[in-house]
């Protein structure tokens, strides 16, 4: 899971499907029916399994649907689906299959799911694109919107879970914004608002989790990370972010944020715990006077 700039839709010219006989360029499956709807996954090299369980490449988590359902994978001559045993067997075009060649506008039949294929450059391909951009990414800055944050994230914490393995979160909130926009007008403000969100892209993980939350809040995933590293890489931020002036009404200006971290924690149930606990360090650190990280003090770190 990715940071994503504004301009991650692949604009290309239009043009007809791949030959046949050629090798797909790449391709992606997009869920046209049933659980899952509207979530879409990009084909490359790699091999990918669908299926409930959250190392799914893409998981679609219903009862219908095995843990590991069926494959999808590349070779020389282009894409094929393979099931893995699944219990309700997987189905292309409603006809039961083991294994077969993928076609443009195939339909996959996964569970009470229906999955779509398509290449690359197919017209269908490139909407279904553009509808997936405006269903998760925030217009204004390019992050994932706090729908697909809650969807991700969800997925995060399953894995987190299953493996026994860290998930650190960090809600980060711009300081003293209003005056900002007050006195230098909203689209100045939504200026900040872009800024801030290229200087977390800047100082993250290439495959972090990074998402725009609220107004001028933001959300960032420290998966894998304890409490103590996501705490220490989110004061790295913190110090990057004040020294970063902004030029607001031609003068430049320090804008900060106040962060809170928290860490998914045994005794947690659900993702709204976990907020509610980084939210709480984020409301001291604003309390405690701003342009600070905050964690719960005597946290396992
Ligand atoms: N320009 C702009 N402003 C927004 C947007 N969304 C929310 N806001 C404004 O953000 C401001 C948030 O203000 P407050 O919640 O009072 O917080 P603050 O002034 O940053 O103060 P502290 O958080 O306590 O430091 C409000 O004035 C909102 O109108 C947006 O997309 N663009």
């Amino acid at each position: 899971m990715v940071a994503r700039s504004s301009n991650t839709t692949q604009r290309r010219s239009i043009r007809p499907p791949a030959n046949r006989s050629t090798r797909a360029v790449s391709a992606c499956v997009v869920v046209i029916h049933g659980e899952g709807l509207g979530q879409r996954l990009e084909l490359g090299e790699q091999a990918i399994v669908i299926g409930r369980s959250p190392d799914a490449e893409l998981q679609i988590n219903h009862r219908s649907i095995s843990r590991q359902h069926c494959r999808i994978w590349r070779d020389a001559t282009g894409y094929r689906v393979r099931d893995l045993d699944s219990t309700n067997k997987t189905f292309l075009n409603e006809q039961l299959v083991d294994e077969a060649e993928l076609r443009d506008g195939d339909h996959i039949g996964v569970g009470d799911s229906v999955l779509k294929f398509m290449e690359q450059g197919s017209i269908e391909a490139r909407y279904h694109e553009e509808l997936y951009q405006l269903a998760t990414s925030d217009p204004l800055t390019g992050l994932y919107n706090r729908r697909q944050f809650q969807e991700l994230m969800e997925k995060e914490i399953l894995r987190a879970t299953r493996h026994a393995r860290a998930l650190s979160l960090a809600l980060v909130d711009i300081d003293h914004f209003k005056p900002i926009n007050d006195r230098h007008g909203h689209p100045a403000g939504d200026g900040v608002i872009r800024g801030i969100a290229q200087l977390l892209r800047h100082n993250a993980r290439a495959d972090q989790l990074i998402a725009r939350i609220g107004g001028e809040e933001f959300a960032l995933v420290y998966a894998e990370q304890s409490l103590a590293e996501a705490t220490a890489a989110a004061e790295r931020l913190r110090k990057a972010i004040a020294a970063s002036p902004f030029d607001l009404g031609g003068a430049p200006a320090a804008v900060t944020v106040s962060i809170g971290v928290a860490q998914w924690q045994r005794g947690m149930s659900s993702l709204a715990d976990l907020m509610r606990v980084a939210d709480e360090q984020l409301y001291r650190a604003k309390k405690e006077g701003r342009n600070r990280v905050c964690r719960v003090v005597d946290a396992v770190a």
